[in-house]
C-alpha cells in the first residue's frame, strides 16, 4: 500500500471503539438538528454549556501551542495549532452573538457536572507529565467529534433549521475538516515515535474524550 493509503493507528483505534465513536458523533441531539426536530431549549442549553467549555478549551489549546513550539520536530505543527487558537478567538465572538440571538445570558449559565468533569480532564492533560503524543491525540479527538457531528447536519438530505446552519457551518465546514486532518497527521507522526506507555495512554485518552463528548451532548436533554 502507498503511504497515503495506509491506515494509521488513530483509524485503527476508531474502528476498535466504533460504537463509542458513533455515540459521540451521531448523538440524538446532533441527529435532531439534522432532521429538524431539535428542541430549541436543548439547543440553548448546549449553547450556554459550550460557551463555558470553549473558554476552558482556550488555555488547553494554548498549552498545546507552547508544547508544539518546544517539543515538536516540525515547525508546521505550531502553525496548525496557532490556526486553531485563532479560530477560537472568532468562535468566542460567535458565541456571544448567538447568545444574544437566542436570549441566552452567559453570565448566568452555570457549568453542569459533565462540563466540569470535561474541564478537569483537560486541566489534567495540561500537566507536563503527559506526553506530547498523548496531548495531540486528545486534541485531535476533541476537534474531530465536532467536525464529524456538525458536518453530518450539513450532509445530503439534511433538514437542519435555517437558524442553526451557522452553528453547523462553524465546525462542519471544509476548512475545519482540513484543519482536523492536519492535527490528525501530527498526532499520527508523534505516535509513530511514542514510547509503549505513551501509546497505551493515547488510546485511553482517546476513549475518555469520546466518553466526555457523549456526556456533554447528554446535557442538552435537560433543556434548561
Ligand atoms: C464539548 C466540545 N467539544 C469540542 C468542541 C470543538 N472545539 C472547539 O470549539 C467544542 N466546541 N465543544
Amino acid at each position: 500500500m502507498e503511504k497515503s493509503e495506509k491506515k494509521g493507528v488513530i483509524d485503527t483505534w476508531i474502528d476498535k471503539h466504533r460504537s463509542l465513536y458513533a455515540a459521540a458523533t451521531r448523538h440524538d441531539f446532533v441527529v435532531s438538528i439534522r432532521d429538524g426536530s431539535v428542541d430549541l431549549s436543548s439547543f440553548k442549553t448546549w449553547l450556554g454549556q459550550d460557551y463555558l467549555f470553549v473558554r476552558g478549551f482556550v488555555p488547553f489549546v494554548a498549552n498545546v501551542l507552547i508544547r508544539a513550539g518546544k517539543e515538536s520536530g516540525e515547525t508546521s505543527d505550531m502553525e496548525v495549532v496557532l490556526g486553531g487558537l485563532a479560530s477560537l478567538n472568532d468562535e468566542i465572538e460567535w458565541f456571544k452573538s448567538e447568545g444574544s440571538k437566542w436570549g441566552v445570558d452567559f453570565s448566568t449559565v452555570v457549568a453542569q457536572k459533565a462540563n466540569q468533569e470535561y474541564s478537569r480532564f483537560l486541566e489534567a492533560l495540561m500537566s507536563s507529565e503527559v506526553e506530547y503524543s498523548v496531548v495531540m491525540t486528545a486534541f485531535w479527538a476533541i476537534e474531530a467529534v465536532y467536525q464529524e457531528s456538525f458536518a453530518h447536519c450539513l450532509g445530503d438530505g439534511n433538514k437542519t433549521p435555517a437558524e442553526l446552519i451557522g452553528a453547523c457551518n462553524r465546525w462542519g465546514n471544509d476548512g475545519f475538516r482540513q484543519y482536523c486532518l492536519s492535527v490528525k497527521n501530527i498526532a499520527e507522526r508523534c505516535l509513530e515515535n511514542a514510547s509503549r506507555d505513551a501509546f497505551v495512554e493515547a488510546e485511553n485518552v482517546l476513549v475518555r474524550v469520546l466518553e466526555h463528548e457523549v456526556a456533554f451532548w447528554e446535557m442538552s436533554r435537560g433543556g434548561q
